[in-house]
């Protein structure tokens, strides 16, 4: 097959939100990656000036699919042009449009106004404009329809990221919540879709919990599933004020007992951080003068962390991790975040003494991060040679500190940044068109 046949898929697919009353584009954007949709070249064979257009209605999201190209391959068998429309059409709703003049018909021609699936839960105005969080779950009809209209975006920006199969699921209990944040415009359409977040809830029991008193009592560890901000939305603080928005849900219900996230990717970890160490440094069970050797300490008391859920706490570590609900190994990464940040803040010279307390410190915190990734890698680590361990040990352990350094140096600027420019929970203007 020969390349000048080839199209980059990424460049020639135009996602395009657009208002249903004025018929124009509010934004549009390209995939960040079509890998999982078409090969791992991410190109499509056959075509010369080959434009695709996935369109959707910026408030339901309705969507429509067409393609356009100058010249198209002659040829068969192997050397076939690719239907781009019908190799999307697998990863999009049955009832897709496929003519943009009956697409814009249908959108015309709608009566109904629409209001955004499920109940608002946070506004918050930047640069003027409001911006909208709703909580819905499925399978409610129209939270199923924005969901499966929008839902290719996932596998379109989200390495290794899938749909959630809403026409074949089953509904016999509601397990999955979404929220979407939209935008509002200002004509008559007056919403138009920023991003969403899917959380799956499965039942899990208290240990201690009296069921038999209180039949009705259920408890849940929710999982984080899919989190999108639409990327000419995206870098303008949207994602944090969702993921604050969301955890604050979770954190107020008290039949939610954990709050997962699911193959977060390097990006999502980083906003992660940054939202989850502020949320630490208020927990009312975090000593204020909390350090690596005291952590290590507590550590010692208790016979060895948990990787069950929730544990009876037998020290403040578990305490402050069942007052955060967070997962047991994204816990101690953020603590040794926080304690990082704690060491940074003890003199390096000056005494004898405050040099040994320095140095003390340091290598409490070298020993506890050291024991962690020791325990969550007993058995691989356990074949090696001594020798071989240590250096493993000694580099993993090189690499995480590194890791939090950028990590805290990422947020200091930023956080300035952000109080200086902050309008109501985002930043910056969003680009539109
Ligand atoms: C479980 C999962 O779903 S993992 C998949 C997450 N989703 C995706 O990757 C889909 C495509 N990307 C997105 O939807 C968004 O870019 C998200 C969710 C990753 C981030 O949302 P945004 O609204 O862009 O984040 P927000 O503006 O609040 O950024 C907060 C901080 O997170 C960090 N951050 C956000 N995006 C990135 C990135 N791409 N690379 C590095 N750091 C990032 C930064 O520290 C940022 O602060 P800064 O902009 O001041 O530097």
């Amino acid at each position: 097959m020969s390349d000048e046949w080839a199209t980059s898929a990424n460049e020639c697919i135009k996602l395009s939100l657009v208002d249903p009353e004025t018929q124009k584009n509010v934004v549009s954007f390209n995939p960040a990656m079509t890998y999982q949709i078409f090969d791992e070249a991410e190109s499509i064979y056959g075509y010369k000036g080959l434009k695709v257009d996935l369109k959707f209605a910026c408030d339901d999201l309705t969507p429509c699919i067409t393609a356009s190209w100058k010249e198209k391959i002659d040829a068969e068998g192997d050397a076939a042009a690719q239907d781009p429309v019908e190799i999307l059409k697998e990863h999009l709703p049955e009832d897709v449009y496929t003519s943009e003049s009956e697409w814009k018909a249908a959108l015309k021609s709608r009566t109904e106004p629409f209001t955004p699936p499920g109940t608002c839960i946070h506004t918050y105005t930047h640069s003027g404009t409001t911006f909208s969080i709703y909580r819905t779950s499925l399978p409610t009809a129209l939270c199923k329809t924005v969901l499966n209209n929008i839902q290719i975006t996932t596998e379109l920006l989200i390495e290794g990221g899938s749909q959630i199969p809403v026409e074949d699921e089953d509904w016999s209990d509601a397990r999955w919540d979404v929220y979407f944040l939209y935008t509002s415009l200002p004509t008559s359409t007056k919403h138009s879709l920023v991003g969403y977040v899917t959380f799956y809830n499965f039942f899990t029991y208290l240990p201690g919990y009296d069921y038999s008193s209180h039949p009705e009592t259920h408890h849940s560890r929710t999982r984080l599933s899919q989190f999108v901000i639409l990327p000419p939305y995206q870098r303008q603080g949207h994602g944090s004020v969702l993921y604050d928005t969301v955890y604050a849900q979770y954190l107020a219900d008290p039949s939610v007992l954990e709050i997962t996230v699911e193959d977060p990717n390097e990006a999502f970890d980083i906003l992660r951080y940054a939202r989850d160490l502020p949320r630490l440094r208020k927990a009312k069970e975090l000593p204020v003068d909390l350090t690596p050797s005291k952590v290590r300490e507590a550590a010692r008391t208790k016979p060895e962390t948990s990787n069950g859920l929730l544990v009876t706490p037998s020290t403040f570590l578990s305490a402050l991790r069942k007052e955060l609900k967070l997962p047991e190994r994204h816990f101690l990464q953020l603590l040794e975040l926080h304690l990082l940040s704690v060491l940074n803040g003890i003199p390096k010279g000056g005494s004898k003494e405050a040099r040994k307390t320095r140095e003390d410190e340091e290598r409490a915190y070298r020993l506890l991060i050291k024991e962690r990734i020791y325990r969550q890698n007993k058995d691989s680590l356990a074949e090696l040679e001594e020798s071989e361990r240590k250096e493993k040990l000694q580099e993993t352990y090189e690499s995480v500190v590194e890791g939090y350094r950028e990590v805290l140096e990422g947020l200091k600027p930023k956080r300035r940044e952000r109080e200086e420019e902050e309008d109501g929970g985002a930043r910056k203007k969003v680009k539109r068109g």
